[in-house]
């Protein structure tokens, strides 16, 4: 359970030099280099993001944490081509997000990447199935029908298909809405803060849920949170302070991801 601080960041090229090269190894799922992400001008100007580097590996869970502001959120939504970048690239498999046009990177994110928020976006129209198999109705992509199967019994909701998302639990919705982010076989899954609206019981189904579904399905998972029980079903914590990527845990227990968060409270308290 050794700690490895430099396993996803890679050295700063030089301006000009040494371009970052698009991560065409098949173990890198997605890539930001000098990722800078500013909001607003002047005196006034935020830095969310201050020259990241990472990999995301494919076919493993990463839980990103740290303080609030620390840029969570706007480094998984740079990532996942929801939000613009000030400077670096970005990219998805071997493809470079941030050279793309907006219509080419919508396809993508429909094609190519799940979602899960916390607020889990049902159509109360719909029932459970209709809700999982919808992007790819929209997008006029048929389901794979074995890999679906491998996705609802995966979640346990094969008895509640028929229903609608008033009929069923918190819980329950927010697996369905993991269903639906999985059904098209993503490259990666991007969830933000996926229990934030649920008890403690539903929220272990939801995140034994994701962790199987890397586990046993080969999936890549993106996880941002608060909750440092959340974060120990990941394989490895990647924590971000004041738009930096400050310290990696792998293997992470609540205990231990608790007390790398403890330490930010000091910092800012001492
Ligand atoms: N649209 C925006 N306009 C201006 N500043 C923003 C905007 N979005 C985020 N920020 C600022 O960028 C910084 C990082 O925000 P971000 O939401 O990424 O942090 P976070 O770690 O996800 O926070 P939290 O845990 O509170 O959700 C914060 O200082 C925030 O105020």
């Amino acid at each position: 359970m050794t700690q490895q601080p430099d396993r996803h960041r890679r050295p700063s090229p030089p301006d000009g030099a040494d371009v970052p090269a698009p991560p065409n190894r098949p173990g890198v799922a997605a890539r930001a280099a000098q990722l800078t992400k500013a909001y607003g001008e002047g005196e006034t100007q935020v830095r969310a993001l201050d020259a990241v580097d990472i990999d995301i590996p494919r076919g493993r869970f990463t839980a990103i944490m740290g303080p609030s502001g620390s840029g969570k959120s706007t480094l998984m939504h740079c990532l996942a081509g929801l939000d613009s970048v000030t400077r670096g690239r970005v990219w998805i498999a071997g493809t470079e997000i941030t050279q793309l046009k907006d219509k080419e990177l919508t396809k993508l994110r429909r094609d190519r990447i799940g979602f899960v928020f916390q607020a889990f976006n049902l159509l109360p129209t719909l029932t459970a199935l209709e809700n999982i198999t919808l992007p790819m109705d929209i997008a006029g992509h048929k389901p794979d029908p074995a890999w679906l199967e491998q996705v609802i019994s995966a979640v346990g909701l094969q008895d509640r298909l028929k229903h609608r998302p008033t009929e069923l639990s918190g819980g329950q919705q927010q697996r369905v809405a993991c269903a639906r982010a999985l059904a098209s076989r993503p490259e990666i899954v991007f969830a933000d803060e996926p229990t934030g609206n649920l008890d403690s019981r539903s929220g272990a189904e939801v995140l034994g849920f994701l962790r199987r579904s890397v586990d046993v399905l080969g999936q890549t998972i993106v996880m941002v949170t608060h909750d440092p029980g959340a974060a120990s079903y990941a394989h490895q914590v990647v924590f971000l302070a004041d738009g930096h990527i400050v310290d990696e845990m792998d293997a992470p227990t609540p205990d231990r991801v608790l007390e790398r968060m403890k330490r930010f409270d000091k910092l800012r308290t001492g």
